[in-house]
C-alpha cells in the first residue's frame, strides 16, 4: 500500500488548436508532472498566471475543458482515479474550492447550495453547523449570491465544498483580492482541514499564502513542475533552495530586497 493519498504520475494536459484552414497545434498546458501528496500534508502549488495550475487541480477533479487531452496517471489510495470513482468521492471525500465565486449558481439560494450533496434528513442542521463554522449568520442561507459580499461568498464557497468525510481539499486561488484578516481567515480554515487529516493542495499566486501553511511548496513555469521545495527554505537569501528558478523567485520578491550585486 502506497503511504501517499493522492499520486501524479506523469501527468500531461494538452490542447488541440485549430489555427488556418485544416492546421491542427497541439498547445501543452501541463507536461510530464509527476507528484504525491501524503495523508494530512498542505502541499502548496505556486506559479505564474498560465503556469498550469488550474489545469492540475481540474485533471485530478476531472474535470478539464472539454477540448484537452489528458495523459498519465492520477492515483487515489493507491488505485487509478477513474471517471467511475470520482463520481463517488467528489464532494464526499474529494473537495474542490473553485478558483472563481462564479461557480455558485446565481439563481439558488447559498442555503440550499450548501445542502446539496448532505443527507436530507440532516442537512438543515449541517448547514448550520456550517455556517457557524465559518462565521456565516443563520439567515445568509436564504440569500442569493449576488446579495453577499466577495468575503461572504468565500466562505459560502467553503460550506458548500468541505463535508466531515473529505480526505482530499483542492483550493484554487483562495485568497486573491480578499484583504488581510480575510486571508488569515481562508488559511486558518485550510490549516483546520489538515489537523482534521485531510490533505490539501492550495493553489496560489501568493507565496506567502503558501508558506504560512504548507510544508511543501511545488513551483510550476510554463506548464512544468520544476521543484518542490521545503516551505522552510523560503527564509533569508534562499541559499536553501534547491532549484535556481525558486530561487530567483524568492529573491525577486520586493520584500527580499535585494540589491543588484549583494550576491
Ligand atoms: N480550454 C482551454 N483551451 C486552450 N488552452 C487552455 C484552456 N484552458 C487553459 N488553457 C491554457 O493552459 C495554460 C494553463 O492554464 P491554467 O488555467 O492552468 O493556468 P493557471 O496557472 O491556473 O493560471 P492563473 O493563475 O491565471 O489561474 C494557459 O496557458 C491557458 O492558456
Ligand atoms: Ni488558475
Amino acid at each position: 500500500m502506497t503511504p501517499f493519498l493522492l499520486s501524479l504520475e506523469d501527468l500531461s494536459v494538452g490542447f488541440t488548436r485549430y489555427s488556418g484552414a485544416a492546421r491542427v497545434r497541439t498547445v501543452t498546458g501541463v507536461t510530464s508532472l509527476s507528484l504525491d501528496i501524503a495523508p494530512g500534508e498542505v502541499l502548496a502549488v505556486i506559479g505564474a498566471s498560465g503556469s498550469g495550475k488550474t489545469l492540475l487541480a481540474q485533471a485530478i477533479l476531472g474535470i478539464l475543458p472539454a477540448n484537452a487531452t489528458v495523459s498519465g496517471r492520477v492515483l487515489f489510495d493507491g488505485k487509478p482515479l477513474d471517471e467511475r470513482r470520482l463520481r463517488t468521492l467528489r464532494g464526499r471525500e474529494i473537495s474542490y474550492i473553485p478558483q472563481s465565486v462564479s461557480h455558485l449558481d446565481p439563481l439558488m439560494t447559498v442555503g440550499r447550495q450548501v445542502r446539496i450533496g448532505l443527507d436530507p434528513r440532516t442537512a438543515r442542521d449541517r448547514q448550520r453547523t456550517l455556517f457557524a463554522r465559518y462565521g456565516l449568520a443563520d439567515d445568509v442561507g436564504g440569500r442569493y449570491p449576488f446579495q453577499l459580499s466577495g468575503g461572504m461568498l468565500r466562505r459560502v464557497l467553503f460550506a458548500t465544498s468541505v463535508r466531515d468525510t473529505v480526505r482530499l481539499v483542492i483550493a484554487d486561488e483562495p485568497t486573491p483580492g480578499l484583504h488581510a484578516d480575510a486571508v488569515a481567515e481562508v488559511l486558518r480554515h485550510l490549516r483546520e482541514l489538515s489537523e482534521g487529516g485531510a490533505s490539501v493542495l492550495l493553489i496560489t499566486h501568493d507565496i506567502f499564502a503558501a508558506l504560512a501553511v504548507a510544508r511543501r511548496v511545488a513551483v510550476m513555469h510554463a506548464g512544468e513542475l520544476l521543484t518542490v521545495e521545503e516551505a522552510s527554505a523560503f527564509t533569508g537569501d534562499g541559499d536553501g533552495l534547491k532549484h535556481p528558478f525558486a530561487r530567483a523567485l524568492w529573491r525577486a520578491l520586493p520584500q527580499n530586497q535585494f540589491s543588484p550585486g549583494s550576491e
